[in-house]
């Protein structure tokens, strides 16, 4: 992705210093080309070239010293797809005329070529055009034509359909680059309350007695959303909703809740601790998981009538080891659902010896509420206010939106294109931990793939499938019932 010099450090204003420097990342310097693979495509519409501009407007990308190269097979002029973006950045907003000017200049720091991806002419005529620009560039600076440089790879999800797919996968993008230049990103690594997890578990003298088998029943991570597939039917029906959201989305934070203490935040001591708790995990049971398809996903003309896909998964997860053993893991993520969430949920034991009946207002829950709107908030008993000697049920809340009056928690993809030129694996997946997530969903996709194992039909903008909440309540989740919470007032 980049060439030549690269100075990061002396804007470094997003992070602390300390924190990189510690966890091993390597200050860059110099000039910077970075090549938008599917340039014309949704994810760089989407997250993409948003994500670049807005490093771009925080000083992070400087005009002098990079270029981008969009890259697809469209046959569309640089201008077209400047504009394309043009209409994706200032979308909907009363844009001033500062920040149309600040646009135009990004947007001139863009070039396209098109090519396709099998073939080898087009990536010539690329490599062309990049050579040229760090060429004049170098040459108007007067150094030395040699190039050097880093070059780094980031790579999209779906990394393979199985745990062969996957290796063959990833055999030949290492016959092309070394694993310390591979970023296989997933976004959830990149969310804020993603990243708070290290801080949380293990900055906090409060969580470390406590995140154990002796103190939690049940953990749950739980994604959700309330559209269905909408025009993404064709890709969604080879890989459905364990492919898309569990196995790497929802496996990533579940690594983070119950991985063990890293030695030091170097990306490789922390991925040796995802790698570790991933082993330790046993195959799932098919009693542990709950399928179901939404009413209606059939009607998508590019997923096949007969689809044995399913866009609502429930899968516990249980871990061999002497902090979890017993305590299930919960996985839940569904498309048509009543809601749009993400969170995880840590729900405690009940008290022993309870006196004051705490069972009946509901168990001590930690959640951490990774969007919308993102909180952290630990349900507790406490006496209800008043002249009697009554307990209710309460809660510590840490919402951003009120705690941090302002502020604009940037984007996963930002975060992850600024780690990537950082020269930062830490939030990006190690092939030896791709393998072991493969290895844990590998039998249950090809027993859905067989046909072994079928949804259950649900109504679009429901709970998902009954069957979920009884798995849910077999694994020992005590659902709270009458908890009415008063949002603070800002
Ligand atoms: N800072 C903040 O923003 C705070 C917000 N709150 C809000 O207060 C409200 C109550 O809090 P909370 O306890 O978190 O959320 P809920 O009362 O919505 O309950 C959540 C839990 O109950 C499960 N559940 C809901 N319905 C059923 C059912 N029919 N069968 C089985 N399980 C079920 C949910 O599962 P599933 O995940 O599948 O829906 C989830 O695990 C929420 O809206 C929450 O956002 C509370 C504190 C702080
Ligand atoms: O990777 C994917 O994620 C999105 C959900 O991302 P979020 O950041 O909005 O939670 C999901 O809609 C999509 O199906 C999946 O491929």
């Amino acid at each position: 992705m980049g060439s030549g010099c690269w100075t990061i450090e002396k804007r470094s204003n997003l992070r602390n210093d300390s924190l990189s420097r510690e966890n091993g990342s390597v200050p860059e310097t110099g000039c910077l080309s970075v090549v938008v693979l599917g340039a014309s495509g949704d994810l760089a519409k989407k997250k993409t070239f948003p994500a670049l501009f807005n490093l771009y407007r925080q000083g992070f990308l400087l005009s002098n010293e990079v270029h981008i190269f969009g890259y697809a097979r469209t046959k569309i002029s640089d201008d077209e797809l400047r504009n394309r973006i043009r209409g994706i950045l200032i979308q909907g907003k009363g844009a001033s005329d500062e920040q149309l000017e600040e646009l135009s200049k990004f947007l001139q720091l863009i070039k396209y070529v098109s090519g396709s991806y099998d073939s080898a002419e087009g990536f010539q005529l690329l490599d062309k055009e990049i050579s040229e620009h760090e060429v004049s560039k170098k040459t108007i600076e007067g150094s030395s034509p040699d190039l050097g440089g880093w070059t780094r790879i980031v790579v999209e999800k779906p990394f393979g359909k199985d745990l062969d797919s996957s290796e063959k996968l990833s055999e030949q993008i290492g016959e092309l680059f070394e694993e310390p230049q591979i970023y296989r990103i997933d976004h959830y690594l990149g969310k804020e309350l993603v990243q708070n997890l290290l801080v949380l578990r293990f900055a906090n003298r409060f969580f470390m007695p406590l995140w154990n088998r002796d103190n939690i029943d049940n953990v749950q991570i739980v994604f959700r959303e309330d559209f269905g597939t909408e025009g993404r039917g064709g890709y969604f029906d080879e890989y459905g909703i364990i492919r898309d959201i569990i196995q790497n989305h929802l496996l990533q934070v579940f690594c983070l809740v119950a991985m063990e203490k890293p030695s030091s935040l170097k990306p490789e001591r922390i991925r040796d601790e995802k790698v570790k708790v991933l082993q330790s995990v046993l195959p799932i049971k098919d009693e542990e998981v709950v399928l179901g398809q939404y009413d209606g996903y059939r009607d998508d003309p590019t997923v096949p009538d007969n689809s044995n896909t399913p866009t609502f998964a429930t899968v516990v997860l249980r871990i061999h080891n002497e902090r979890w053993e017993g305590v299930p893991f919960i996985l839940k993520a569904g498309k048509a659902l009543n809601s749009r969430k993400a969170e995880i949920r840590v729900q405690f034991k009940d008290v022993p010896g309870d006196i004051f009946k705490c069972q009946k207002q509901g168990r001590n829950e930690f959640v951490i509420r990774l969007q919308p709107k993102e909180a952290m908030y630990m349900k507790l008993t406490v006496k209800q206010p008043g002249l009697e000697m009554s307990t209710v049920q309460s809660e510590l809340d840490l919402s951003y939106g009120q705690r941090y009056q302002g502020l604009t928690i940037p984007e996963a993809y930002e975060r992850l294109i600024l780690d990537t030129i950082r020269g930062d694996q830490q939030h990006f997946v190690r092939r030896d931990e791709l393998k072991a997530a493969w290895e844990i969903f590998t039998p249950l996709l090809h027993g859905i793939d067989n046909g072994e194992l079928k949804p259950t039909l649900y109504q679009p903008g429901s709970r998902g499938p009954e069957e979920a909440d009884q798995l849910l309540e077999r694994s020992g989740y005590v659902q709270t019932h009458g908890y009415i919470w008063i949002p603070p007032t800002l």
